[in-house]
């Protein structure tokens, strides 16, 4: 099968729940019936979110007649909703729904329905989940393709605030009847490999404890839900202050690149991971004020929307940023040394051979980190075509430009360090030791930019950041210029991931003898024989040992860490949580749903607009 193909069923069905789900947000956000607004006051009395067959027993919030009688009408208008949603579903045709009664899913579709409804149906009005009542919901600061996350207080006090991730076990149950709608889709066993990817993701953060990454606090789980409770990092993603920012100055982005780097080091070097999906999006941060720039620099045109980075102050950090966490181990990998069965990194000696397969592995990161450190600095992504094909073929050549005159003003050593960064042979790329290592990172020199940058925001208004606004007001990041850059990486992050790991995979299949990297992805896919009727073995040992796995000791260091993390007052204004996700996904998919159907082509759009096409100065291609 093509990459190209292959890219194609990865957006189409790797996130089509995602898709699914946020298309049920837009349906009941859209409900504006006089029904809907008379149940408006009964429905912010939020009912539990009950699961089939467990009674809902009055909480201490619901445990007076007045309350419980909202309580009964608000069930009553959930199931409406529910309907409502149902309905909705089926117009559209989101497998994950509409072949749902086929399927041998234990939960039955009204439930289903009357759950995502009541998840969704306003996202001021929190739910609450069986399991989690040591924690009160404050917020929804973000989604993904199976979850929502929310930040939360701990009502016992000892671990102050969180991030939880609630994972809906029913919609990974549901996905595998999706496999008919598309004669290409051929999962070997998507419910197990989806529900084991959870359990995965989970399983590696328990091995994780660093400054730079996001700490697993506690993993329980209910009978449709996981629930995985997270350091909060209350600033949110990164992504947020690139479109807030525009680009970064070179110590800004040193100071960002170096925390994610250090991450990485610690994945690879002492635990033998690979994180795999390195992007603005996953990359999170603790907020810090904003220092005003004791000289601000006069606004060049173009740059009149960019927001002042203030004053960098080192060691703390620069344009609200403070330390950097990375987050998201959905698709990480244990890269397995098979001779010292040990994940590779952790021991002292390792053969030639197998130093090699590694460094293959790992080096996928390593273009992740020079996509980032490119957009950081400049404010638009390495790679970019409208066309998916060409795009597919930029990346795959490693065709990318310092682009004048954007780069005219950024430093030369910061060039080389990226260069070696989008290096396309794996074996000449950078390793994390040698970036940690490179002039740029370890001796900073003077920076020559900020002083004159023409037109730099154009670039960024080619993905069309009109709704982003300063002082109080949230950005909008579900307009369509969000959807697209998020696209954009994640497109370009996907070809070379697919292209260099599927690559690296035929060569060591070929090679009878020699140590093979063993992903724990793939010993789940091979070993994941998961039927209809209930996960399969190995998925209930995971499940079983996942279960053991609360984290006790984490209580002391979410006690300080509650204490060093409160964000100050100046800085609430800065945080920009996830809360587009879906919405935004749902709208790039369903654009490339459209695309597809319309021309049989798939391509990015942004709105008619190339990305150069509004800058109104004709760039020069300068360093391949
Ligand atoms: N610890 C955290 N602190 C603050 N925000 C968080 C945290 N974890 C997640 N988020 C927010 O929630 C969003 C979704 O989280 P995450 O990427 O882990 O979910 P996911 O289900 O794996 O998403 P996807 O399907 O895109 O991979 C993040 O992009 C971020 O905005």
């Amino acid at each position: 099968m093509s990459t190209i193909q292959q890219l194609k069923n990865f957006i189409r069905h790797g996130k089509q729940a995602r898709a699914t789900h946020a298309d049920d947000q837009s349906h009941a956000k859209k409900d504006t019936s006089p029904h809907h607004n008379q149940q408006h006051l009964k429905n912010n009395m939020a009912p539990a979110i009950s699961e089939p067959g467990v009674n809902v027993s009055p909480t201490r919030h619901n445990n007076n007649a007045v309350v419980n009688n909202a309580y009964s009408a608000a069930a009553g208008d959930a199931h409406n909703r529910a309907a409502q949603a149902g309905n909705a579903a089926a117009h559209h045709v989101e497998p994950a729904q509409a072949v749902n009664s086929k399927s041998k899913s234990r939960v039955p579709d009204e439930n289903i329905a009357k759950i995502v409804a009541e998840e969704n149906a306003n996202r001021s009005r929190l739910p609450r989940y069986p399991g989690l009542e040591r924690w009160q919901l404050i917020e929804k600061m973000g989604d993904g393709a199976f979850s929502n996350v929310y930040r939360a207080r701990d009502l016992e006090g000892g671990l102050g605030e969180v991030a939880i991730k609630v994972v809906r076990k029913f919609e990974m149950n549901n996905i595998q009847s999706n496999k008919h709608l598309h004669p290409d889709f051929k999962p070997k066993a998507p419910k197990a490999a989806e529900r084991a990817n959870i359990l995965k993701e989970v399983q590696i953060m328990r091995l994780l404890d660093h400054p730079n990454i996001v700490k697993l606090i506690d993993f329980t789980e209910s009978k449709q839900y996981y629930y995985i409770v997270l350091e909060l990092a209350p600033g949110g993603e990164l992504f947020h202050q690139i479109v807030r920012l525009t680009y970064f100055s070179e110590e800004l982005s040193r100071h960002v690149i170096v925390q994610v780097a250090k991450a990485l080091e610690h994945l690879h070097e002492e635990k033998g991971i690979v994180h795999r999906d390195i992007k603005p999006e996953n990359i999170l941060f603790e907020p810090i004020p904003v220092v005003p720039s004791k000289h601000p620099k006069p606004k060049q045109p173009g740059d009149e929307d960019k927001v002042d980075e203030g004053e960098f102050i080192p060691g703390v950090g620069g344009g609200g940023i403070g330390r950097i966490k990375i987050a998201d181990f959905g698709l990480s990998k244990i890269v397995w040394d098979n001779q010292t069965m040990t994940p590779c990194g952790t021991v002292g000696y390792t053969a030639p051979e197998i130093v090699k397969d590694e460094r293959y592995s790992k080096s996928v990161d390593m273009w992740a980190l020079g996509c980032v450190l490119y957009t950081l600095l400049c404010g638009f992504p390495p790679f970019y075509d409208e066309s998916i094909e060409v795009l597919t073929e930029k990346v795959a050549k490693g065709q990318y430009t310092f682009l004048s005159p954007w780069w005219d003003d950024i430093s030369k050593s910061a060039q080389d360090l990226i260069s070696h960064l989008l290096c396309v042979d794996p074996e000449k790329r950078y390793t994390i030791k040698e970036f940690l290592a490179h002039p740029w990172i370890r001796e900073p020199g003077p920076t020559p930019r900020d002083e004159k940058k023409p037109g730099s925001n154009d670039m960024l208004k080619a993905f069309d950041a009109s709704k982003i606004v300063d002082g109080d007001k949230r950005y909008d990041f579900r307009s369509p210029a969000a959807v697209n850059l998020r696209e954009v990486f994640d497109v370009g992050y996907a070809v070379h991931r697919q292209e260099e790991e599927g690559r690296r995979r035929k060569q060591v299949g070929g090679k009878a003898g020699v140590s093979r990297l063993v992903g724990l992805d793939e010993i789940m896919d091979e070993d994941m024989g998961d039927s209809d009727d209930g996960p399969g073995q190995s998925t209930q040992h995971l499940e079983h040992s996942m279960r053991q796995a609360h984290i006790r000791d984490t209580e002391h260091r979410g006690r300080d860490r509650a204490r060093k993390t409160q964000p100050p007052p100046a800085a609430e204004q800065q945080k920009g949580y996830g809360q587009h996700s879906a919405a935004v996904a749902a709208a790039a998919r369903q654009q490339v749903r459209d695309h597809n159907r319309q021309k049989g082509a798939f391509e990015l759009n942004l709105d008619g607009a190339t990305l150069l096409g509004r800058r109104g100065v004709k760039p020069v291609a300068r360093v391949a």
